[in-house]
């Protein structure tokens, strides 16, 4: 913005900017319900520009119907959600193409096209949203993508079927970065990867994070990922975020549901793992997503579900 805009743009929109800028995602009072049951009642969330956030809570709290009422495929039944300084309910049709263009998200289980490869998979985005770039270029942007995402270039040429768990988690990432977005949107991204895949995925996340200065939105039940890479973590329950903060101010809190999470064995694990240096995790390789046969990284759990509720 220029200094001319600044003097002629009232004051509450500038209010608006400035919190679109602050606050890539800012949800009020959210409402959803399906029938007669009650899934959110005055939900309030703002997320920081450039952090990753943990959303965490029991089974069925509603953390994935939030996400999909964050990005539009979900229509709640009360309440504000503005999304890159858009307000959801009132945006155009030009506005979701916009919006649609600027995130990127990673279902669970990837939910790739399994009749196409992993590079045609990457490029449907392109086509969809810049349908002029040549065919030539859009391949190659893709076969970027793939590799940016940790998988060996001929992953690109592969079926869904011929890939790993791991392997085809790193193709979603790679698809729901085709479009250079400025929101990533994770739904609980290391379910079910082995302990060594979940702490390479944990650092490859990390590392996009700070170079690509995305925002994260991650759901996940798994505590070693919020000790290793949130920067804050959103607690569901209630019907509502009863908190959000760092992990140690979360810990300070008289939850019954906070203190059995992170202070059960799983939680206290999870933080010794963090605090022991042996357990920094090594570069990721997209090797390392299928090295089962390898022990766990020192307080990664073995256990098949990783699940920290
Ligand atoms: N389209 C729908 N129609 C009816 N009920 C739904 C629908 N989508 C979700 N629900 C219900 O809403 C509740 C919250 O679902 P949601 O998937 O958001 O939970 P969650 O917190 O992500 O759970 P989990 O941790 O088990 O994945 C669940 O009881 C679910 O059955």
């Amino acid at each position: 913005m220029t200094m001319n805009d600044t003097s002629t743009t009232p004051a509450t929109d500038l209010q608006t900017r400035s919190d679109a800028e602050d606050y890539p995602i800012v949800v009020k009072g959210l409402h959803n319900a399906f029938g007669e049951y009650v899934i959110h009642d005055g939900l309030d969330l703002k997320v920081r520009r450039g952090e990753i956030i943990g959303v965490v809570g029991g089974s069925g709290t509603g953390k994935s119907v939030l996400m999909r009422s964050i990005i539009g495929l979900q229509q709640p039944t009360g309440g504000d959600i503005t999304v890159l300084g858009h307000r959801m309910g009132d945006a155009t049709e030009e506005d979701s193409v916009d919006l649609r263009s600027r995130w990127g998200v990673l279902f669970q289980g990837g939910a790739l096209f399994s009749t196409l490869t992993v590079g045609e998979n990457v490029e449907v985005p392109l086509k969809q949203f810049f349908p002029e770039i040549s065919d030539e270029l859009r391949a190659e942007i893709a076969r970027f993508k793939v590799r940016l995402s940790g998988l060996p270039e001929d992953a690109a040429f592969k079926y869904p079927s011929e890939l790993s768990g791991g392997m085809k988690k790193r193709a979603g990432l790679a698809r729901a970065l085709a479009l250079d977005p400025e929101l990533l949107f994770l739904d609980e991204p290391t379910a079910g990867l082995d302990p060594i895949g979940a702490a390479a995925f944990d650092t490859l996340t990390r590392e996009l994070k700070e170079t690509l200065g995305l925002t994260v939105f991650l759901i996940t039940h798994d505590l070693d990922t919020l000790y290793a890479i949130c920067d804050r973590v959103a607690v569901l329950a209630d019907r509502k975020v009863i908190a959000v903060g760092t992990i140690p101010e979360l810990l300070a809190l008289d939850h019954p549901w906070i203190q059995e999470y992170f202070n059960g064995p799983r939680g206290r694990a999870a933080l010794a793992a963090k605090d022991d240096p042996a357990v920094t995790p090594e570069h990721d390789t997209a090797q390392a997503v299928d090295s089962s046969s390898a022990p766990p990284p020192a307080g990664r759990s073995m256990d098949s579900d990783r699940t920290g509720a």
